[in-house]
């Protein structure tokens, strides 16, 4: 059971992959020469009469070769870690590479606790694939052929045996492989199953909870941990099964070469030196295939996690193409929005429609309409997360795509509905705004963002550990966080996407605050939610079905009484 696509990951490391094949070429050459000084001594002292100063040299070198094979065995262990080691970080890289390049949106098609299993319990399952079952796999190739070389320089007829027995021993491997493979992938797909439900379960909580849903929540993870078990153990059986089988092949084929010896040493057809080194290398022959069988497990569940990991970095995804242009110094931004159309590759209708309208420096736009509108969907457009199939984004008059991408993103400040707080201290997550700002330019985007009264008031002030783990904050006071990051960034472009929920009134009137301090000279597109915000917005786009119906200020709207209107009149609170 070689994986081809492992087998090429251990060749990228092949200093490692070598050494293990050098390694077990050396415990097989290493239990050859341990037998034959071995039989050598016995039969001396026994049969020959020798003394033990006579044999003196001869137990020295054994000494030294059965050193030499626990050495072998032991530095075979490390390098099969090490390599297993080297795999896994690699790994680990290209599947986190694979997952940034897909985006967010891309992304959002794979399920957050399916992808957590696969990097942490995916990648694990593959240390023992490289750690025990690869090495055994080059031991049990390797010892065997040694040893068959030496038994047929002395008794062709063991070798006889041996070359029949032991095939034996894969063929009923592959014939139950075959069988485990399968349920190692259900075991495999019941773990993904459950950890992705359950994650879903942790993030809905308050909802469940509220909806008093949690109760049958308990009772679906019960029933799928069942499963999850029932699969388990029928790997394990399957494991236990082959162990058994090949225990009984390597026993019987061993009694039928010490049968065969006796009966050739009783009627003198061989020596007994060569009957005693053949003999003890006998069991040695078989131990590799043996231990391959007790491995074989740790082998299936690295295929097992290969498949997943290798569906996801095999995954077709071509990125947008975008260009090399950059950004002159504190340039203004003007973001022209000319007919573009946009439909999701699964969908059939349109998400946006031959949308049109133009972004200026100073100026503040409010985007509304109702849920499914398309109003995310264009803001991915304006970051670059999606590319539109039709009509063009202009930046200062040169097509978005021209530029380079990670340039573009540079110019943006995003304040998304629900910030994410990062697992490290206050002062790094806002730095995410600028990795290279100083504790002062935090301090001040803090200031700025009305923040860093309540940072002060935090445990360890803005060396708090804040996100999962850490501290936890209101809603209000991570918003903050995030206008901080806006403020260190301060990029010409602002991108804000308003909460729905309400804050206190003391709380919004100072976020509204820091958002009007941050919004000074910057081209704004806010997804508004809340009628004052529409209200001192420098011009309102009205979004419905991924068209927008019209756009104009406040009053413009109001005096043509069309969707706006309308909206407003049914207006209860926020859009
Ligand atoms: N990743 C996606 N794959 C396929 N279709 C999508 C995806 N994201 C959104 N859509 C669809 O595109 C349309 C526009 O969705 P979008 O999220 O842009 O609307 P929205 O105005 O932001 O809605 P809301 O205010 O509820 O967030 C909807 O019909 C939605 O179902």
């Amino acid at each position: 059971m070689i994986d081809k696509r492992l087998l090429r990951e251990a060749r990228r490391h092949s200093q490692w992959f070598l050494l293990i094949i050098l390694l077990g070429l050396a415990v097989g050459i290493c239990a050859t020469l341990q037998a034959d000084y071995l039989s050598r001594i016995i039969s001396g002292v026994f049969l020959e009469g020798l003394r033990l100063q006579d044999v003196r040299d001869w137990l020295s070198i054994l000494l030294v070769i059965a050193g030499g094979r626990v050495l072998s065995g032991w530095f075979l262990e490390l390098a099969g870690h090490q390599l297993a080691f080297e795999i896994k970080r690699d790994l680990r890289q290209r599947l986190l590479d694979k997952i940034l390049r897909m985006g967010p949106v891309a992304g959002a098609s794979e399920q957050t606790g399916e992808l957590t299993n696969l990097l942490l319990e995916g990648i694990e399952n593959i240390e023992p694939y490289f750690a025990r079952y690869l090495p055994q796999v080059c031991v049990t190739a390797l010892i065997p052929l040694t040893i068959l070389v030496s038994v047929f320089l002395r008794d062709k007829i063991t070798m006889v045996i041996l070359l029949i027995t032991a095939p034996l021993i894969p063929v009923f491997m592959i014939l139950i492989g075959k069988l485990a493979e399968k349920k190692s992938k259900q075991q495999w797909e019941y773990l993904s199953r459950v950890s992705g439900h359950f994650f879903d379960v942790l993030e809905g909580l308050t909802t469940l909870k509220l909806f008093g849903r949690s109760r049958e929540q308990i009772k679906v993870i019960a029933a799928m941990s069942q499963g999850f078990s029932a699969a388990t153990l029928s790997v394990l059986k399957i494991a236990f099964l082959s162990a058994l089988v090949l225990e009984l092949v390597a026993t019987i084929s061993t009694a039928l070469v010490a049968v065969g010896i006796g009966l050739r040493l009783l009627y003198s057809q061989i020596y007994f030196k060569e009957a005693l080194f053949v003999l003890l290398l006998t069991p040695d022959f078989f131990l590799p295939l043996r231990q391959l069988g007790s491995q074989f497990h740790a082998g299936l569940s690295g295929v097992s996690a290969a498949e997943r990991i290798y569906g996801l970095l095999n995954r077709d995804f071509t990125p947008a193409k975008f260009g090399d242009r950059t950004f002159a110094e504190e340039a203004d931004c003007t973001v022209a929005v000319e007919a573009v159309s946009f439909c999701y590759p699964d969908r059939d209708k349109a998400a946006l429609k031959r949308v049109s309208f133009v972004l200026k420096p100073g100026e503040k736009t409010a985007l509304i309409g109702p849920s499914g509108a398309g109003k995310s969907t264009l803001v991915n457009l304006l970051i670059g997360f999606l590319v539109q199939q039709e009509g063009s984004i202009k930046v200062n008059g040169v097509r978005l795509q021209d530029f380079s991408l990670l340039e573009w993103q540079k110019q943006i400040a995003l304040v998304p509905q629900t910030p994410h707080l990062f697992c490290c201290s206050v002062a790094d997550n806002i730095r995410m705004g600028d990795e290279t700002a100083t504790l002062a330019a935090v301090v001040t985007a803090a200031q700025a963002a009305g923040a860093h009264d309540f940072i002060q008031a935090l445990p360890a002030r803005y060396d708090t550990i804040l996100g999962d783990g850490g501290q936890a904050l209101s809603g209000g006071e991570v918003k903050r966080i995030a206008l901080a990051r806006a403020f260190l960034k301060n990029a010409p472009l602002l991108i804000l996407d308003e909460a729905t929920t309400g804050l206190d009134p003391y709380n919004e009137k100072l976020l509204d605050e820091s958002v009007d301090r941050l919004m000074q000279d910057k081209t704004v597109l806010i997804i508004a939610h809340r009628l004052s915000t529409v209200r001192s917005a420098d011009q309102i786009v009205v979004l419905a079905g991924g068209q927008v119906q019209e756009s104009g200020t406040h009053h413009e709207l109001i005096e043509q009484k069309g969707a706006y209107y309308t909206m407003l009149n049914g207006f209860q609170g926020s859009l």
